[in-house]
């Protein structure tokens, strides 16, 4: 090498390391003039299992923050803390984190998942418009023939219980927005079934260890030894681009008078999302971009979600006799037992609502939330949260700490006690904007008055229809129920046994019943 070369390589090398130095100087002294993070351990790892356990503990140690700075991750577990941050401050705590393997899974097509944006923006708008509660009654008949259907499933072979819950709503969408009868067993079902879970992995840090390892493995070849979460994640995104088109397509062809395979042998065959298309040209790709997401999210979300919620309510009755009883003595005193209960019904009775509430309270499906991301640094209660960091609503928590600042109205938070609603001041009819398993902000969840109408027409029927106990062994001994719950982003209980019989022969011909309607 010559002098000059290496006279410039030398420099280079200088003026590199200046650079360095005063990049880290700066950074140091753009923070020590800030506020300290809020405190927090280190960790190495984020626990994936169970991670809700790890978070008490290190809320019983650090208070309402805390921050993981390996992770830049903050847990909020207080009501209040998400509240002010989520909601009140929803214009810094909005984004969403799209990683390389999200966006390989197709995550930019998927409402829930997309970063905050104008295309977000219009998505949700048009998901709005759809599912806001002002235009869900139109789904009504697609929901009753749905829960109908589930009731009778379960006078026929109620210890296949979790498999009819399993299936409940899960034609609901593409028959109530497509005017299709796609069910659980279609083809296009059972891929989103499997790719769902895929995505499920995807928003859980530990669940591709090579690629979190080593995150250049996602520019290598999916046959690169390591590179399997490619191929995985490539398959998603193919199938979410095709969910996109194909029931809109059919839906189209079936408007159009072209095709009618799927046509719906119950329903008109009339398919809103292709009227909203008709309507609105201009805004077709937001409106696929609605529908896929609603059958994704019906399809396996809703199987677990309101899964989730349904045999969470189950499980609940099995294990608390006299609250069931007390829901259907007001279900008989305000109804009667010549009816199934409707949705009209619902404001005049308040115990099941309670009892609703509970399930959502005590159990939320999605125990962490989503994870919300700050698009701005900011400062909170003396704290500094900056930008990029991870915010996680941790739901069981903060249910326990708001509980704990409020004696009068949540005594004994860990207890299934629908009572406690009736008790407050505010009553069981609060807005559903306070169940906060359904989150918080401007990405709250944008399907909740539908999930939450099915969940509770689903709990109201089944009280009103059946009586559910703890299954017996041979020898005529209840078997016991352990209430044990899954362990990761989803949270449902595990398979339990339980007895489910018509309360009268009464209740189970009008059960029958709904099968003329
Ligand atoms: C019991 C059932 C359900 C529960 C517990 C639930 C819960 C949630 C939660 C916790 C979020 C994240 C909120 C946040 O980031 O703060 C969410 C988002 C979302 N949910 Fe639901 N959900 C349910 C059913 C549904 C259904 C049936 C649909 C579709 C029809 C739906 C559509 C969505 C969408 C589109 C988002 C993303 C919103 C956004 O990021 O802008 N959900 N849901």
């Amino acid at each position: 090498m010559s002098t000059s070369s290496l006279f410039f390589a030398s420099l280079s090398i200088a003026m590199l390391s200046l650079i360095v130095l005063f990049t880290r100087t700066r950074s140091r002294t753009r923070f020590s003039w800030k506020q300290s993070y809020p405190p927090g351990p280190r960790v190495a790892k984020m626990p994936t299992f169970d991670a809700w356990v790890k978070y008490r503990d290190w809320g019983n140690e650090y208070g309402d923050l805390i921050y993981l700075s390996e992770w830049n991750t903050l847990i909020t577990n207080s009501a209040e803390v998400a509240i002010d941050l989520l909601e009140k401050r929803a214009r810094i705590y909005s984004d969403r984190a799209m990683t390389p393997i999200m966006k390989l899974c197709g995550g930019e097509n998927l409402l829930s998942v997309e970063c905050y944006s104008d295309k977000w923006r219009r998505d949700r708008r048009v998901f709005q418009q759809t599912f806001r509660q002002a235009a869900i009654s139109r789904f009504y008949p697609a929901q009753y023939n749905n829960i109908h259907e589930f009731l009778r499933k379960l006078l026929v072979t109620p210890e296949d219980f979790m498999l009819h819950i399993n299936g409940l709503s899960q034609g609901l969408i593409p028959k109530a927005l497509y005017g299709l009868d796609i069910g659980s067993e279609d083809a296009l079902t059972t891929k989103v079934v499997e790719i769902i879970d895929t995505f499920g992995k995807a928003l859980l840090s530990g669940s591709f260890p090579t690629y979190e390892w080593f995150p250049f493995l996602i520019y290598m070849p999916s046959w690169f030894p390591g590179c399997t979460f490619k191929r995985v994640a490539s398959e998603c995104g193919r199938v979410v681009k095709e969910v996109n088109t194909v029931p809109f397509d059919i839906a189209m062809d079936h408007f159009l008078g072209i095709f009618s395979h799927h046509l719906s042998q119950n329903g008109t065959g009339t398919s809103p999302i292709v009227e909203l298309a008709m309507q609105k040209p201009q805004d077709i790709e937001e409106i696929k971009a609605m529908g896929a997401m609603s059958f994704i999210g019906k399809a396996r979300f809703a199987l677990l979600l309101t899964m989730s919620s349904v045999s969470s309510f189950i499980l609940a009755m099995c294990l608390h006799p006299n609250i069931q009883l007390k829901g259907q003595e007001e279900i008989n005193r305000v109804i009667g037992q010549d009816r199934l209960p409707t949705f009209e019904d619902r404001r005049y009775l308040p115990y099941v609502e309670a009892i609703y509430r509970e399930v959502m309270r005590l159990y939320p499906p999605v125990p962490l939330g989503f994870p919300h991301i700050s698009m701005e640094d900011d400062f909170y209660r003396g704290h500094f949260i900056p930008k990029g960091c991870t915010t996680l609503p941790d739901l069981r928590l903060n249910h326990l700490r708001a509980m704990n600042r409020n004696p009068n109205m949540y005594t004994d938070p860990d207890q299934f006690l629908p009572e406690r609603y009736l008790e407050s001041s505010t009553g069981p009819f609060e807005s559903i904007d306070n169940i906060y398993a359904y989150g918080f902000g401007r990405r709250v969840c944008a399907g909740r008055h539908i999930a939450d109408n099915t969940v509770w027409l689903t709990i109201a029927t089944v009280l009103a229809a059946f009586t559910l106990s703890k299954a017996k062994d041979e020898n005529g001994d209840e078997i016991d129920i352990p209430g044990e719950f899954t362990n990761h982003f989803f949270r449902h209980p595990k398979p339990f046994q339980s007895n489910i019989t018509p309360r009268s022969p009464i209740a189970g011909d009008l059960v029958l019943a709904t099968a003329d309607e």
